[in-house]
């Protein structure tokens, strides 16, 4: 049987690859292609047939949304990228809803504990009276670990530099030593073994228990709106993503897309924003995440008056709650 492949952000021993194994722990049946970015994630998804899925940062406990993944589903949304066509969004029950080419089926948790490491074991031994010419890790690390680079590193290293995962700071670490330069890496300890990396300090971020959600994408099956994976969508616990821009621009046109929810009693999980400037500045997309409840009349009803109020929108699929979710 032919092996379904899973696109992460590599390489080997990111937070993104624990989070992949995660979701997909039968090794037999999934292959694991290693992306250097997370905008590349979604384009193999979107673009590369032989990709099935594709698993990607959301939200960090501690410093809030990744953007880089919150930008992606704003620009699929915007663009209808993959080759949705004009046909299949008229041909749709709701005028303004776009259907998106792929759709969330799981998430995951993973529990991020940072460790400060280098490639040199010598300059580890004796960490304290060196300095460093470069700190290498992702950006989304920095606003996890601020108050130990001010207590702990202040004045010890020269450059901060962002790279495209904690691996791929690993791996830079280990160019440096190789060409005399004391250098440091934030990332994970599976990352540090995989990468011959020596730890000098463990559970650096300045949150215990910090936490990264991710979400797993999955090509759709553009036939059908949602809910997709219908037999899921009836188990209890399941969450779904929506999408929108409002009608107008004038007061109340955020709370009338809201008030939809509070009459018909579902439980919003959470709600963010990002400009998406259609027409101008100052345009924001809005992604609600709320309980979906099979048992609603939702389709009737509820899609109706979301298609009322807002200027467009795009469901994302129906996935189970994750239990880790409550830990
Ligand atoms: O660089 C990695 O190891 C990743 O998987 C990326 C990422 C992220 O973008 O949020 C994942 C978890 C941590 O919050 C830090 C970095």
């Amino acid at each position: 049987m032919q092996k379904e492949q899973v696109a992460f952000l590599g390489p080997k021993g990111t937070y993104s690859h624990q989070a992949a194994l995660q979701q997909f722990p039968d090794e037999s049946k999934y292959d694991f292609k290693p992306v250097s970015t997370i905008p590349e994630c979604f384009e193999n998804l979107l673009y590369d047939s032989k990709i099935s899925y594709c698993i990607v940062p959301l939200e960090n406990s501690t410093n809030g949304q990744v953007v880089f993944t919150y930008d992606l589903i704003r620009d699929v949304f915007k663009s209808g990228r993959g080759g949705e066509s004009n046909e299949l969004l008229a041909s749709s029950k709701y005028k303004n809803r776009k259907i998106p080419p792929i759709t969330i089926v799981g998430e995951q948790y993973v529990k991020i504990e940072h460790c400060l490491m280098t490639a040199n074991k010598e300059i580890a031994a004796e960490h304290d009276s060196n300095e460093y010419v470069n700190l290498y890790s992702h950006p989304q690390v920095w606003g996890q670990v601020t108050e130990y680079l001010q207590e702990k590193l202040k004045g010890k290293f020269l450059n901060r530099i962002d790279c495209k995962s904690t691996s791929e700071a690993m791996i830079k670490c280990k160019e440096d030593a190789e060409n005399g330069i004391k250098s440091l890496a934030i990332g994970s300890i599976t990352g540090s073994k995989i990468n011959n990396c020596v730890v000098i300090d463990q559970g650096i971020n300045d949150q215990k228990g910090n936490t990264t959600r991710f979400l797993t994408f999955s090509k759709k099956n553009r036939n059908m709106e949602i809910p997709v994976n219908v037999e899921d969508a009836e188990k209890e616990g399941n969450i779904t993503l929506l999408t929108f821009t409002t009608l107008r621009d004038g007061p109340g046109s955020l709370v009338d897309v809201l008030n939809i929810f509070q009459k018909h009693n579902i439980n919003m999980t959470s709600i963010s924003s990002r400009p998406i400037g259609v027409s101008g500045n100052w345009q924001y997309i809005f992604y609600v995440e709320y309980e979906y409840d099979h048992k609603l009349p939702w389709k009737e009803e509820i899609l109706s008056e979301i298609d009322a109020r807002c200027l467009t929108w795009a469901m994302w699929g129906v996935f189970q709650r994750n239990n880790d979710y409550y830990n």
